[in-house]
């Protein structure tokens, strides 16, 4: 039976990594993918992990119909077993369904991956279709880490190390963003609420108003002295 599997966790928890992990594995098997995805860092047209690897896909623009695409592919003489779709946050509700119909209609499997909650911890409409219509969602397993060491949970924006909470939904970006630009960081929720991230965290311990508290995680934010 065909599914529609939504791969979600928070940026840089290694979502593209699986995509192109469950492309090579069966591309290895002789069968063809479709690859999709939508504002990629790396440029238009490609999906792209932090660890190196990248491959050619299909830019989904807010006017490209999945469906449509994939038939009209098939119609061509074209060979399609299942598709990926990276950076689905940014895909249209419709877009989703038209995704699920590939999966009914067409027999298709479809992983589509994505980040559920945008810098604001409110649901991108894509996902938030995904969330309503997969037949499977998988978080993924491997943690992303919070600075204080625990799971990440969310996806804070930042300027200088500084979270911010006004803004547009959508800017592309990457974590650890270079100065004066928008940059982001996985938090945990507690500090996500409390907008603490690492640099706010660090520049609070070195504060002499701040009383010390000694943890694990405190006693990471020292600064290491001169040898
Ligand atoms: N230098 C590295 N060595 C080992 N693993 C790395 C390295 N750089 C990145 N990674 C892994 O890649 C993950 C990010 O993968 P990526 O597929 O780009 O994430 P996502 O698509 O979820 O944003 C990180 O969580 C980490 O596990
Ligand atoms: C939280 C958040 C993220 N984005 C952007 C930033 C990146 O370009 C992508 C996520 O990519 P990743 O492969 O999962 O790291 O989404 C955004 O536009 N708005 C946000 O609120």
């Amino acid at each position: 039976m065909s599914e529609l599997v939504y791969f979600c966790g928070t940026m840089d928890c290694g979502k593209s990594t699986l995509a192109l992990q469950i492309e090579h594995n069966r591309s290895a098997r002789g069968l063809h993918g479709m690859i999709f995805t939508r504002n990629d860092r790396a440029g238009t047209g490609v999906l792209s992990s932090r660890l190196g690897l990248s491959t050619k896909a299909v830019e989904a623009g807010d006017d490209l119909d999945f469906y449509v695409h994939v038939v009209d592919h098939l119609s061509g003489g074209g060979r399609v077993d299942y598709v990926i779709a990276d950076e689905a946050q940014f895909f249209t509700p419709e877009q989703v369904d038209q995704l699920a119909r590939v999966v009914d209609d067409l027999g298709l499997d479809v992983y589509a991956f994505g980040i559920t909650t945008d810098f604001r911890t409110r649901l991108f409409p894509g996902s938030a279709r995904l969330v309503e219509l997969a037949d499977r969602i998988e978080v993924l397993q491997v943690e992303a880490l919070c600075w204080c060491g625990a799971r990440a949970t969310h996806n804070a924006r930042t300027v200088d190390g500084r979270m911010v909470v006004e803004g547009a939904q959508v800017v592309v970006g990457d974590v650890n963003g270079s100065a004066g630009e928008v940059g982001y960081e996985v938090l945990c929720r507690r500090h996500h609420t409390r907008r603490m991230t690492a640099a706010t965290a660090r520049a609070a311990a070195l504060s002499p108003d701040v009383l010390p508290v000694d943890t694990p995680a405190a006693r990471a934010m020292e600064p290491v002295p001169d040898a």
